[in-house]
């Protein structure tokens, strides 16, 4: 595919993406609103930290982390401002307003409200238990989550096996995708690069609706506690539905199932560039938000973050 028409068609992904979770923006403000961030801001007179807005919210138990993701979005879609200003410690953020944010008029997400304030994903606050579980004992939903994995397998495939196609090419024996899904991804790898002896490696609720395709077999299993042996291992989309110290231990478990010298993890994620002009930057602060509501400890994480979690 010429470089040009790969570019547009990744423009108009990007495009779409931010349609489909245009909705998140609109959650964001409410939360923002309902959590009191402009009054708070508007009374102090000025911009302030982020301790300031958290002291001036009333939760005994606020989840500061989730408070900064929150109005990094909100930063990004200009309804906050940040101002840096040098202290004994380095730098640090002052919140402000924009001349239009206080005219807002909207109301109440209770749940994802309830992110900021508690900590907890708004999905259990809906549905009593985490997505896995929620997934584990309701087969529509199971079937749709994976189907809905696979479709954004689809998406994004092409433009990885482009991109890392040296990567997939120098790979000498079988490649593990762990957390695979219904092995969308790990199928195309195996049909661009038919050398490859490929397995696609989830949980047994996710491998028994997982389809057949040729070159690749199934293993059910749990990554927390081992990993198949293979000569390299895809990660894609995995590490950012987990905190650091869980990433950690999959990393581990990966290591111990490739060859000390030669084995090679490869990791597919979102890098966040808040301020980023790139087609997907945008989007990966959305879906940050997106991971806030959905997993318990999930995120997507800056360069930073890769590389001190590395
Ligand atoms: C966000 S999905 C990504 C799926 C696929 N890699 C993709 O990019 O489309 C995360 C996957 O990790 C799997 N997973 C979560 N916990 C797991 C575990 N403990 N062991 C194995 N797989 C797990 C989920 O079932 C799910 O299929």
């Amino acid at each position: 595919m010429e470089l040009t028409t790969m570019e547009a068609m990744i423009q108009g992904k990007a495009k779409l993406w931010g349609n489909i979770f245009a909705f998140t923006n609109s959650m964001a403000l409410r939360c923002a609103l309902e959590l009191g961030i402009v009054d708070i801001i508007h009374s102090h007179g000025g911009p302030i930290t982020l301790s300031q807005i958290a002291a001036g919210i009333d939760s005994p138990s606020l989840n500061i982390d989730n408070l900064a993701r929150l109005m990094r979005l909100l930063v990004r879609k200009d309804i906050f401002t940040t101002h840096h200003q040098p202290s004994d410690c380095g730098e640090i953020t002052l919140y402000g307003l924009t001349p239009h944010t206080p005219r807002w008029l909207m109301q109440g997400s209770e749940f994802s409200l309830q992110c900021v304030k508690e900590g907890g994903t708004a999905f259990s606050k809906v549905h009593g238990c985490e997505v896995k579980d929620f997934a584990h004992k309701n087969p529509k939903f199971n079937k749709m989550f994976d189907d809905a994995m696979a479709c954004m397998a689809k998406v994004v495939a092409e433009r990885i096996l482009w991109g890392y196609r040296d990567g997939f090419g120098s790979i000498n024996g079988s490649l593990v995708d762990v957390g695979g899904g219904t092995s969308e991804m790990v199928a195309k790898i195996v049909k661009a690069h038919p050398y490859i002896k490929a397995i696609n490696f989830d949980l047994p609720h996710v491998i028994t609706t997982a389809p057949m395709h040729q070159g690749v077999a199934h293993i059910e299993g749990n990554m927390f506690e081992a990993i198949p042996n293979a000569d390299a291992i895809l990660l894609k989309r995995v590490l950012h539905g987990f905190s650091d110290e869980d990433c950690i231990k999959i990393l581990k478990n990966c290591a111990k199932a490739i060859p000390k010298k030669t084995g090679k993890i490869i990791i597919a994620e979102h890098v966040l560039e808040p301020n980023g002009n790139g087609p997907f930057d945008e989007t990966g602060l959305v879906f940050d938000l997106i991971m806030m509501i959905l997993a318990l400890s999930g995120k997507e994480r800056t360069e930073l973050d890769w590389k001190k979690l590395l």
